[in-house]
């Protein structure tokens, strides 16, 4: 039996979460973790009347004696620190919150790497956006002209999405330095070309109705590639954390991207 923690168990992908570890026959959930719950048990809540866990508010209420993984699910602002709570707890993260610099990770691989503890960071669980980001990094190099489109639900706090910042930075290992657009270009509108990364435009569209949605636009004379994903049920992403959750015992380093783990 995998010990499971969740963090951020009120929120959307929490929820998800948290029953995703509740109905799987090798997990067990140990605790849940939010700022914002008012419960001491999990039993607390009607959907989960059966399960009496441990439900923490802070750090200090929190028994990591039992746990294995700690599944992350909170906010841009709680994330790093969070993650390193686990680790130094020799609690092995999985950590789906997005917005972490990459000083941070570098922090928390170095951590890692200390407590000789292994982990998982992946900006998306979603195996329909696992694939667009290999396939991106393939067009790269025959496409080197590119723009991506994240299209996200309004109570998204980060822009641009990690997917898309992961997106950009597989296809810069694989682009030469480029310059892309008219060199004379000017907005005329401050932000209407977009975010840049390394050349390449990042656009971040937020509108209600929309789960998590993305378009790498490739183009060439005469020609253009789109490859585009759609999660339309946070579902999609829950296979992808169970899969991380049962095998995350194997990393020997704090991982970044599920297809380290497929
Ligand atoms: N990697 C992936 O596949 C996916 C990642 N995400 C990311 O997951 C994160 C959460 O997304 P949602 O569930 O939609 O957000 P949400 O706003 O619905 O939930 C966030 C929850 O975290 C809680 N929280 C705040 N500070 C906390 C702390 N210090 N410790 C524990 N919990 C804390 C909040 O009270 C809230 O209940 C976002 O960063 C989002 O980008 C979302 C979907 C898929
Ligand atoms: O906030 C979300 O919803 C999502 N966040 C992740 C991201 O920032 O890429 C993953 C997915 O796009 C959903």
């Amino acid at each position: 039996m995998v010990k499971v923690i969740v963090a951020g168990f009120k929120g959307s992908m929490g929820n998800k979460a948290t029953h995703m570890v509740i109905d799987h026959d090798d997990f067990e959930l140990v605790g849940v973790f939010d700022p914002t719950a008012t419960e001491q048990k999990l039993s607390e809540i009607a959907e989960f009347a059966a399960y009496d866990v441990p439900v923490y508010q802070d750090y200090e209420q929190i028994n990591t004696d039992q746990a294995d993984v700690w599944i992350d699910f909170t906010v841009p602002q709680a994330v790093y620190t969070n993650t390193k709570f686990a680790l130094e707890h020799g609690v092995r993260p999985v950590i789906g919150t997005t917005g972490l610099t990459d000083d941070q990770v570098v922090e928390l691989q170095q951590i890692a790497k200390e407590r000789k503890i292994g982990g998982l960071i992946a900006p998306n669980f979603g195996l329909s956006a696992v694939l667009l980001m290999q396939f991106a990094q393939q067009a790269a190099k025959y496409f080197p002209n590119v723009e991506i489109i994240e299209m996200h639900h309004d109570n998204k706090l980060d822009a641009p999405s990690g997917t898309a910042v992961a997106t950009a930075k597989k296809i810069a290992e694989v682009r030469e330095a480029h310059h892309q657009g008219n060199p004379d270009e000017k907005e005329t509108l401050a932000g209407a070309r977009g975010a840049d990364y390394e050349g390449m435009k990042i656009h971040s569209v937020r509108l209600p109705g929309y789960v998590a949605h993305e378009q790498v636009l490739f183009g060439a004379p005469g020609e253009a590639l789109t490859i585009r994903q759609d999660s339309f049920d946070r579902s999609s992403f829950m296979s992808g954390v169970a899969v991380a959750v049962a095998k995350v015992g194997t990393a020997q380093e704090l991982l970044v991207g599920l297809e380290n783990l497929l």
